[in-house]
């Protein structure tokens, strides 16, 4: 099976974990993307999503997905995503699209988090993927040499704005062995707006495609 089929495999799996009648929280990037078209196909039976990017929210809406605004739902039974790398923690990075910071807070929002992948992201340990960190424009160098101070090799990430108008820093190098520990320490980083780790909320599941099929992994 080729990487696409994969990633279709684990978004239809998803599904199944959609919650008739209600709200579901959407993540970005080409898993959700397979996730939404999927979606698309049993939308009478959910009440609408929220999405973590414009594009997202953009291709919601071309299947005619109604899109709600995350501050007129308090109450998200599931979250449904890809990740950059994940562990059989249920860490993650994530960013690589540069949606990090709104996926943080849908996330943050979600009762249960379904992370899709294919198994080219399951990773014994996060770093080998730069880690995505969104900082406000005035503190790019600022930021930039705190990273440095924490073995990172940060890089800006070129013509590349957020939905939010910030900037991102891919951060090479870094030695991740303990992703709680790094996040909280990144975030605190006057100027960051989000860190691309997600150990403080992790997954609560992984739907891992392989060519053997999809695994259903917790930790
Ligand atoms: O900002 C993007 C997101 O964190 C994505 O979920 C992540 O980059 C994985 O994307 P893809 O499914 O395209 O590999």
């Amino acid at each position: 099976m080729t990487q696409d089929e994969l990633k279709q495999a684990v978004a239809r799996a998803a599904l199944a974990h959609v919650v008739e009648g209600r709200i579901v929280g959407v993540g970005t990037g080409s898993t959700a993307n397979f996730f939404i078209d999927a979606l698309a196909g049993i939308k009478d039976r959910i009440a609408g999503a929220v999405a973590s990017s414009e594009s997202t929210r953009q291709r919601l809406e071309s299947h005619g997905i109604r899109v709600f605004d995350l501050n007129e739902v308090d109450d998200l039974p599931v979250y449904i995503d890809g990740a950059d790398e994940i562990t059989v923690e249920m860490h993650m990075t994530k960013g690589g699209g540069g949606a990090l910071t709104r996926e943080k807070i849908v996330a943050a929002v979600a009762q249960k988090f379904v992370c899709i992948v294919d198994e080219s992201k399951l990773v014994p340990v996060l770093g080998r993927f730069p880690l995505p960190v969104e900082v406000i424009p005035l503190a790019r160098a600022y930021v930039a040499r705190e990273l440095v101070r924490l073995g990172g090799e940060p890089r800006l990430r070129e013509g590349f704005v957020t939905d939010n108008g910030n900037l991102i820093l891919d951060v090479h190098g870094l030695s991740i062995v303990d992703p709680e520990a790094l996040e909280a320490r990144i975030t605190q980083i006057a100027g960051v707006v989000a860190c691309g780790l997600f150990a403080r909320r992790p997954a609560d599941i992984c739907l891992l495609g392989g060519s053997a099929g999809v695994r259903t992994l917790s930790a």
